[in-house]
């Protein structure tokens, strides 16, 4: 049986108290945390996907409600099939907390180590950040993934999810938090967000001293409203205009499958390709693009582009800028690495940017010279995800330019500290 959420109500519209009073507890949730050892924190995962797997049925029907609603609404296919759960998504999420549990502690790793010619001893040593505010779209394993995480590493979370998962979240966290309480995780330690007003993400963002950290993960409106608002330190997860740079050098089956893959294998995610860019001496253009147009992809152009297949039209300039999420694409014939280089350091998002080539000199300079977190050599950019990268889970994609980049784990959710022993030494 379903405990009752542990969600506070929300009678208040004083959203900067409200957040004030989550962030209080959670901070007195987190030092106890902090006091938690690691076989104690892996027990109480454990117990959470246990607890998860024995809900299941009150899981599903809070998540039939949601999807009740988001066909009322109109959601699209891909925004609904982002939100649903079944048995073997929510096996799969039960999975990754138990995947999760299994991995080594973060907290306490020795980073470095050194001896001063005074004798000072110093250290740095990896700790949790602390408080971490998440908001993120209606993806309900996120709930769980984001938590978990954030347990592992020693932090207490605050999460804001979707408006249209609300009721999934409400039960995915309840079960979650009976089950971590089992083995003395303090409730606070995960909080869901009582409210969807808007307004309370703004507090969040504002709630420096209280909050560590901020992810935001989502699209433009959440992008506006974080560089209105955020006076938190933010790891920003956001959009994802990813690239596909076709060299001269290319192997033309890898080109074509690959980019296909890119677009196509799912194309609402952030890793999914948006430009895709063919150096004027690639021979084998024109298959490339009619590959991915026969895939049922709408493909827009530079004038170049327009060239290599009737069916593609002309590409406005917002294009280049533009986040499909769906089956449209746009393509521009460049003049080579540097054009491509170019086109890439204007547009990108920072997300994941892709060389096809099998010339080196190539390579190297777009692994050298394009600064986003993720750059690959000959592989699909859906590859980015915590998972594929051999993390265990992610909170996401980070975007910016922190010290954690690309898929974020349990190492992206800590900090470290010096340690330093001496033996009585003054400073002269
Ligand atoms: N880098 C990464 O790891 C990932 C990035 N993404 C990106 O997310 C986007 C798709 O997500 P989408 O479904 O559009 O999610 P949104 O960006 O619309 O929403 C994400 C979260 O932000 C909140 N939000 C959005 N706008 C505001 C605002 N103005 N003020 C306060 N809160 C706000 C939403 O709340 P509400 O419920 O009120 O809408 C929701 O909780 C794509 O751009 C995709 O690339 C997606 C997954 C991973
Ligand atoms: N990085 C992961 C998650 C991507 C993701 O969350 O996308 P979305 O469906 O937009 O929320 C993946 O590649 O599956």
């Amino acid at each position: 049986m379903t405990q009752q959420t542990t969600t506070k109500p929300a009678p208040t519209t004083d959203y900067t108290a409200l957040i004030s009073s989550l962030a209080k507890d959670a901070r007195a949730a987190q030092m106890r945390l902090a006091r938690m050892s690691d076989i104690e924190k892996a027990a109480a995962l454990r117990s959470a996907a246990h607890a998860l797997r024995a809900q299941k049925a009150d899981i599903l029907a809070a998540n039939e409600k949601d999807m009740a609603a988001g066909r009322e609404s109109g959601l699209t296919d891909a925004l609904l099939d982002r939100l649903k759960l079944d048995e073997d998504r929510l096996e799969g999420i039960a999975s990754a907390v138990e995947a999760v549990a299994g991995l080594p502690d973060p907290v306490g790793e020795v980073l470095s180590t050194d001896k001063r010619p005074n004798g000072l001893e110093l250290s740095r040593v990896r700790v949790p950040v602390g408080v971490i505010g998440i908001i993120y779209e209606s993806r309900p394993n996120v709930t769980i993934d984001a938590a978990v995480l954030c347990v592992r590493a020693g932090n207490a979370a605050i999460l804001r999810g979707g408006s249209e998962a609300v009721h999934s979240n409400r039960a995915l966290h309840a079960a979650l938090a009976e089950g971590m309480a089992e083995k003395g995780v303090p409730e606070a330690a995960v909080q869901l967000m009582p409210t969807q007003e808007r307004e309370a993400v703004g507090a969040m963002l504002k709630a420096s001293g209280e909050i560590d950290m901020i992810v935001p993960r989502g699209g433009k409106g959440l992008v506006e409203r974080v560089q209105n608002d955020a006076r938190v330190p933010v790891l920003a997860h956001l959009d994802g205009i990813c690239h596909t740079y076709i060299d001269a050098s290319a192997d033309p089956e890898m080109a074509r499958e690959v980019a296909v893959n890119a677009k196509m294998r799912r194309t609402g995610i952030c890793g999914a390709m948006e430009t895709l860019l063919i150096d004027s001496d690639f021979a084998n253009g024109e298959e490339v693009v009619s590959a991915i147009l026969d895939a049922g992809c709408e493909v827009v152009g530079n004038e170049a582009a327009q060239a290599l297949d009737s069916r593609i039209s002309a590409a406005q300039a917002s294009d280049w800028d533009t986040e499909y999420l769906e089956p449209k694409l746009s393509v521009a014939v460049v003049g080579g690495l540097d054009d491509a280089l170019e086109h890439i350091a204007r547009h990108s998002s920072g997300h994941t940017d892709v060389v096809i080539s099998s010339d080196d000199k190539v390579t190297e300079r777009f692994l050298n010279e394009v600064d986003s977190a993720i750059v690959m050599v000959n592989a699909s950019s859906q590859f980015a995800d915590g998972g594929e990268f051999g993390l265990g889970a992610e909170i996401g994609i980070a975007t910016g330019r922190l010290h954690a980049r690309g898929p974020v784990a349990l190492e992206g959710l800590t900090t470290y500290k010096w340690q330093v022993r001496g033996t009585g030494q003054t400073r002269p």
